[in-house]
């Protein structure tokens, strides 16, 4: 039972040690967290789209192209009252994700399908495409980017190659240059949320980051589909590079997609390293997630007090590449660490914009340079 879904799936026998990726239908129970954001996330965007006026709930529909065990469909169709269509190429998965839409009395609400996702996403459009694959979600982009006409949902779990661990595959899955730094998950989100504006503006549609979170290895964004020119090609300014100073930490970003940058460090001289090109501009919109907390009212989630801090943390995070940690410039100077809070305020006491940051706890953004950033730390620890 997740949120107020009935699911049966693959219970394995009990010496079993293998992982849920394994198993003959993938039903991984660790990920209800995500899903539960999920729900709240796609119910306050349909409140969004029922606002407009233009639609009537039942007539939105979502589908979820990488269904498994469909459960992440079948609990927006119960959970949020839309019509879902659940797809997997498996057919175990096919006959199982239509007997738990059976289970649930979501026949008129839930249709179950088994094609390549690819296939489906380009015959039909959805309101709402929800990507949620195994690994990276590259190669369904472009499929989800022609079907998605309201919102497109995207998860990667491919941390490595997003993230710099492993470049070469980073670079052959979204065409940009990762750096593997100590803000490397707000680097693997702005990778993909760049490939996402890439895909969607191939297909003459913009972009609006409603949501994104990185937790652990998962990456997730929601993303408000915008169509037109326009709008593609003022998605696109917010194309650009990262630069890194691996010698002072300085880091800075350059927007555009034809751009001059200089080698030299702007704070120390060093030599920089540059990764792109990346999504630079704001990945979250506080007022959506002041209403997917005012949802979390109004869904019975197992995982509520975790969902509403996780996103209460994106809304209060200031929305500038890219992220420092704490600790990482402490080691580096020698210097003790205060805590998290009394060194943002010391930032602020200071004339500059701070904040915590949902991507780990030591980190912080801020608007001071990274010689300010280093003269607080120090002053701090004396
Ligand atoms: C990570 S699981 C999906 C998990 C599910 N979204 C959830 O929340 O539990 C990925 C599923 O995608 C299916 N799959 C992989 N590639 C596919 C493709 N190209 N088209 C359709 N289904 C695919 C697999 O059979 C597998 O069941
Ligand atoms: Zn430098």
């Amino acid at each position: 039972m997740e949120g107020t879904t009935k699911v049966l799936v693959p219970v394995p026998p009990p010496d079993a040690n293998f992982p849920p990726s394994a198993a003959p239908v993938f039903y991984n129970p660790e990920m209800e967290l995500n899903r539960d954001i999920n729900v709240a996330a796609t119910a306050a965007f349909v409140e969004r789209l029922l606002s407009k006026k233009e639609i009537h709930r039942e007539e939105i529909r979502y589908v979820d192209a990488f269904s498994a065990s469909g459960i992440r469909g079948l609990r927006i169709a119960g959970e949020v009252g839309i019509h879902a269509t659940m797809n997997d190429w498996s057919p175990e998965a096919f006959e199982l994700i239509k007997e738990n839409i059976k289970i649930n009395g979501l026949e008129e609400k839930a249709q179950a399908t088994r094609k390549n996702a690819n296939v489906l996403l380009h015959e039909q459009r959805f309101h709402i495409v929800d990507v949620d694959p195994f690994g990276t979600p590259s190669p369904y982009l472009d499929a989800a980017a022609t079907s998605a006409h309201s919102m497109l949902s995207v998860t990667a779990t491919d941390t490595a190659p997003l993230c710099g661990a492993h470049l070469n595959s980073g670079i052959r899955k979204y065409a940009a240059v990762p750096l593997n730094t100590e803000y490397h998950s707000e680097m693997g989100l702005r990778v993909l949320l760049g490939a996402c504006a890439r895909e969607l503006a191939k297909h003459e549609k913009g972009m609006l980051p409603l949501l994104s979170h990185v937790t652990r290895h998962y990456v997730r964004t929601y993303l408000e589909v915008l169509p037109g020119t326009r709008h593609a090609d003022r998605t696109l300014k917010y194309m650009g590079f990262n630069i890194h100073c691996p010698r002072c930490g300085f880091r800075g970003p350059v927007y555009g997609l034809a751009v001059h940058i200089e080698r030299e460090c702007p704070a120390c001289g060093g030599l920089t390293k540059i990764a792109g090109p990346l999504w630079l501009g704001p990945y979250k919109e506080p007022e959506f997630c002041n209403e997917v907390i005012s949802e979390l009212e109004a869904h019975p989630l197992n995982t509520k007090d975790k969902v509403r801090k996780i996103i209460t943390f994106c809304r209060d995070e200031l929305d500038i590449p890219m992220f420092y940690d704490q600790h990482v410039i402490c080691k580096e100077l020698g210097a003790s660490a205060t805590g998290i809070e009394s060194f943002i305020e010391a930032l602020r006491a200071s004339g500059f914009e701070a904040s915590r940051t949902h991507f780990s706890g030591t980190s912080f953004k801020t608007d001071a340079p990274i010689s300010e950033i280093k003269n607080i730390i120090l002053a701090l620890s004396e």
